[in-house]
């Protein structure tokens, strides 16, 4: 109950949807057990009296009766689907918001298909639960106990007789669920690793078409979908042996019921109207019995559902605004280092080893060094994607952490070596970072991206909808367009990372130029394999194994005989010439 208590500020602002929906479900309960009482009357009091001329009253009784009853199980399943609907509707906005808001930290160990899961599947089994299987719950008990309460009233020996065939009944409800809910489960794991499978192939297309790996794909999805159909097989054969057991069970009841019922009738202990009225209440027993394991089996879904909604939701925010933070429109961008070291929380070793260098306002810093060496670990640590064990990072001259998040990063643009672009239009691709931006504005930052001329090629210029991840532009044509979004904020710090290695020579140049004009009056941080992409930033650091090992300019790196004169060598031993005209 723990976990609905938990959840209960989502559903507890809507409890008037439920109250009245429970307060129909009565009159709903109160109606359906009225009819065996007018089966009686009708046996006892119209044939066996021979009263007929009171049938049409009694026919127009009936009908006003299932009428109201209409109107009832309409309100109380609108209302209860209303309360469940709304409440998840707060709680799915909820859940978004906070994925919005987990840090890097949480997305470093995350898996897209089980987060898609929870946001859909889960939330969906706890309405499922808020909607329908409270109202169930509540149902069950009520018609239990009120068609109880008229046989005995009828009859307390035929009650009890009933009564005898309950343990048998809840017994075989209890067996069946034990077997019945880890098939269920079963099934609902099965089908997101099957989601999962599908969800990584499409991510990863690019890959298995060009290894043609698409049988072997074939195959393995084939696996999953296997393994999911045989759950459900599994699952529907005992699902199968359920009703017709629990259907036995009843129909032995009222075969006994039949025989110690005429009984009780031929002594003249009961009237016939009342044992015919027992035949129908009896099954308002089996009924809600029946569907007791359906109704614990929805419980537990929706608490284990809601139990992986609360991990998502009690999830620490570690990186937020500190107290009294302040916002900032425009940073001067002076970033400096001191002594920072940090260590992901997944890795033993420290990523950055007491990193200390100071970025003027303007400025130009390239990063280069092995892969893994830590170049990307300074950029996220600026970006305060994480925050660093040890150390200070300053940014005009306060801490980063004095700073909101907000003023930060607004400040920060970045072009990464694969630029995500939504499936929208390109106007909204480049305004992403600042959508208030006008258009004049959107088509001079694509000028100056070099991007303008192949937009205006496409169909709908501006308005032309990419496909998800961009698809449907070369390589280097995304990179301008999030070159393009980058100028767009207009930010003081900027950061390119790997941003060119993966196009051609010739984009590359187009980039490069495009690169020039951005950086102009913004504290720039280059990161680059290729010597060529950073030879001219006004101070180079070289990391390896996450320390600084070499500092300097182009050209005094290249008399140091060390590692930056090492990297230069290997990419420029051919092109010596090339670079002397350059
Ligand atoms: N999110 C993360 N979680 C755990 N470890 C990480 C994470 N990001 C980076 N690392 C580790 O930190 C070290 C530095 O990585 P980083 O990405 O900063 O290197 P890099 O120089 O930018 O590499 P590359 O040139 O390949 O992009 C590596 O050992 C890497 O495995």
């Amino acid at each position: 109950m723990d976990t609905f208590k938990r959840l209960k500020e989502f559903y507890w602002p809507y409890k008037r949807y439920f109250f009245i929906s429970i307060l129909l479900l009565l009159l709903v309960t109160g109606f359906t057990v009225i009819y065996p009482i007018i089966l009686q009357v009708t046996i006892d009091h119209i044939v066996l009296d021979q009263q007929y001329h009171l049938v049409p009253y009694v026919s127009l009784g009936f009908l006003l009766i299932t009428a109201l009853k209409g109107v009832a199980v309409y309100y109380h399943q609108f209302l209860g689907e209303l309360f469940g609907i709304r409440s998840v509707y707060e709680l799915r906005n909820a859940l978004y918001r906070k994925l919005q808001f987990l840090p890097f930290r949480y997305y470093d160990n995350a898996r897209t298909g089980d987060l898609m899961s929870r946001l859909t599947a889960d939330v969906e089994g706890f309405r499922f639960f808020l909607s329908a299987g409270f109202a169930q719950l509540i149902n069950l008990v009520m018609l239990v106990g009120l068609s109880l309460g008229i046989m005995f009233y009828f009859s307390p020996s035929l009650a009890f007789l009933t009564l005898g065939a309950m343990p048998f009944l809840v017994i075989t409800v209890y067996r069946f669920d034990k077997k019945v809910h880890p098939a269920f489960r079963n099934i609902r794991k099965s089908l997101a690793n099957m989601n999962t499978k599908v969800q990584e192939n499409i991510s990863g297309m690019n890959t298995v078409k060009s290894l043609s790996k698409e049988d072997f794909e074939i195959g393995r999805f084939d696996e999953k979908n296997s393994d999911y159909k045989d759950k459900f097989i599994y699952t529907s054969s005992i699902w199968a042996k359920f009703f017709p057991v629990m259907e036995l069970i009843g129909n032995i009841c009222v075969v006994v019921l039949l025989g110690y019922g005429g009984w009780l009738v031929i002594n003249g202990q009961i009237t016939p109207g009342v044992l015919g009225a027992f035949f129908s209440l009896v099954w308002y027993i089996i009924g809600p019995l029946m569907g007791l394991g359906f109704i614990v089996n929805m419980f537990s879904q929706s608490k284990a559902s809601g139990e992986r909604l609360l991990q998502v939701l009690d999830e620490e925010e570690d990186i937020f605004d500190n107290d009294g933070a302040i916002e900032v429109e425009r940073l001067e961008g002076h970033v400096q280092f001191n002594n920072v070291s940090h260590r992901y929380d997944s890795e033993d070793e420290l990523a950055l080893k007491n990193i200390t260098f100071d970025a003027p306002p303007g400025k130009t810093i390239g990063l280069i060094g092995a892969t893994g060496s830590g170049k990307t670990s300074i950029t996220q640590l600026i970006s305060r994607f994480y925050e660093p064990n040890r150390g200070e990072i300053l940014i005009d001259g306060h801490p980063l952490t004095d700073y909101t998040l907000k003023s930060v990063r607004h400040n920060i643009g970045v072009v990464l070596q694969e630029s995500f672009l939504f499936s929208s239009s390109i106007k909204d691709n480049i305004s992403y970072g600042s959508p208030e931006v006008s258009m004049d504005r959107i088509i001079d930052a694509a000028k100056r991206a070099q991007a303008h001329d192949f937009i205006m090629d496409l169909p709908n210029g501006y308005d032309t909808i990419l496909g998800e991840r961009g698809m449907g532009l070369s390589g280097g044509q995304k990179q301008r367009i999030a070159i393009a979004r980058a100028i767009c904020i207009d930010p003081s710090i900027l950061i390119l990372d790997d941003a060119t290695s993966a196009v051609d020579m010739e984009t590359e140049g187009k980039i490069q130029a495009a690169f020039k004009e951005v950086m102009k009056g913004r504290t720039t941080f280059i990161i680059a394999h290729r010597i060529s992409s950073l030879m001219h930033a006004d101070e180079i650091i070289v990391l390896d194994n996450g320390e600084i090992v070499e500092r300097g300019k182009h050209e005094e790196l290249l008399k140091n005989n060390g590692h930056y004169q090492h990297i230069y060598e290997i990419q420029f031993k051919d092109r010596k010439s090339f670079l002397q005209e350059a």
